[in-house]
């Protein structure tokens, strides 16, 4: 919870303000779309930083167009100088030049603001979301103004450079060497059990584990930004980043057991699993 400058003193927030810089995916599921249910979902104020507009749905992504670096940077200046940030969630950038436009605003967030960063680097189809140049800004630019970065099984291997079957556990290792205060590698792609591995660069100790279990769903479109974003979410409220990982986790596995099919391809994770109940369909 946070304080805000009023006349006549500081009063508190009936919530926290979360902001998400990413890209928009037109068929809903994943993008600023699925950052902005997951806010919702999570009681907070969501906001967005449009980067890229893609034309996207259940098949995949037909195309995307990024914003001009003059887009992004009056979008995050009008939110975080009226309005206030309590977290700030990175999704799709697109370009190298987004990605030092993003890297420069974040080092002007008032100190203490924790920053989530969802590496994407393609759609859950495997086509592109960033282009080939971009990944080593990425790695360089954006991974040390990191809270936490949140790559998948690929892109971990991508940003390490260390091959597609290392363990987890090593790919975290390496990619904490490259500036971010923790990393999470998410297992959504291998075999098994979908366990994520949470490693902090402060202390040097053993990674902590996350794991569900697989839900049997083709349904999964927007699984990784719906987790980044419930990160950050806890973050803004309060929660440290162990506890705020282990209600991120549940809420995306909850998400993904209920996940729907829309179109002929692959459907989206069902943001409001847990209010269905209440809603009565
Ligand atoms: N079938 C599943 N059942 C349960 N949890 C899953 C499943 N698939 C992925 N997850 C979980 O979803 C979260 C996102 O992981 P994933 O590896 O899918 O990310 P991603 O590839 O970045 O997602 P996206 O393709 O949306 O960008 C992780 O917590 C992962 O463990
Ligand atoms: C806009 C956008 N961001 C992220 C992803 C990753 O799933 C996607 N498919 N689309």
């Amino acid at each position: 919870m946070t304080t805000s400058p009023e006349p006549g003193g500081p009063v508190a927030l009936p919530t926290a303000r979360v902001l998400t810089v990413a890209g928009s995916d037109s068929g809903g599921g994943a993008g600023i779309q699925a950052d902005l249910k997951t806010m919702l979902a999570h009681g907070v104020h969501g906001m967005s930083v449009l980067t890229a507009v893609t034309a996207q749905n259940s098949l995949g992504v037909q195309d995307w167009w990024p914003l001009s670096r003059e887009a992004v940077t009056a979008q995050f200046r009008s939110v975080v100088d009226d309005i206030g940030v309590d977290a700030v969630k990175t999704g799709m950038l697109g370009t190298a030049e987004l990605i030092e436009t993003v890297a420069g605003l974040l080092d002007t967030l008032p100190e203490g603001v924790p920053v989530v960063v969802d590496p994407v680097c393609a759609s859950k189809h495997g086509d592109p979301l960033l282009t080939e140049d971009a990944l080593a800004a990425l790695r360089d630019v954006l991974l040390p103004r990191a809270t936490v970065v949140t790559p998948n099984l690929g892109e971990a291997a991508l940003l390490s450079g260390l091959g597609t079957g290392t363990a987890p556990a090593a790919l975290a290792a390496a990619l904490v060497a490259a500036g971010p205060d923790w990393v999470l590698v998410k297992g959504g792609h291998s075999e098994g059990p979908p366990t994520d591995v949470l490693l902090s660069a402060a202390d040097g100790s053993q990674p902590v584990s996350f794991t569900a279990e697989r839900a049997d769903n083709t349904h999964t479109h927007g699984t990784g930004c719906t987790l980044a974003s419930a990160i950050a979410s806890r973050l803004a409220l309060g929660h440290d980043m162990v506890a705020a990982v282990a209600a991120a986790k549940e809420y995306v596995t909850g998400g993904v057991r209920t996940g729907f099919p829309l179109g002929e391809g692959i459907g989206p994770v069902d943001h409001l699993w847990q209010l269905r109940p209440h809603l009565g369909r």
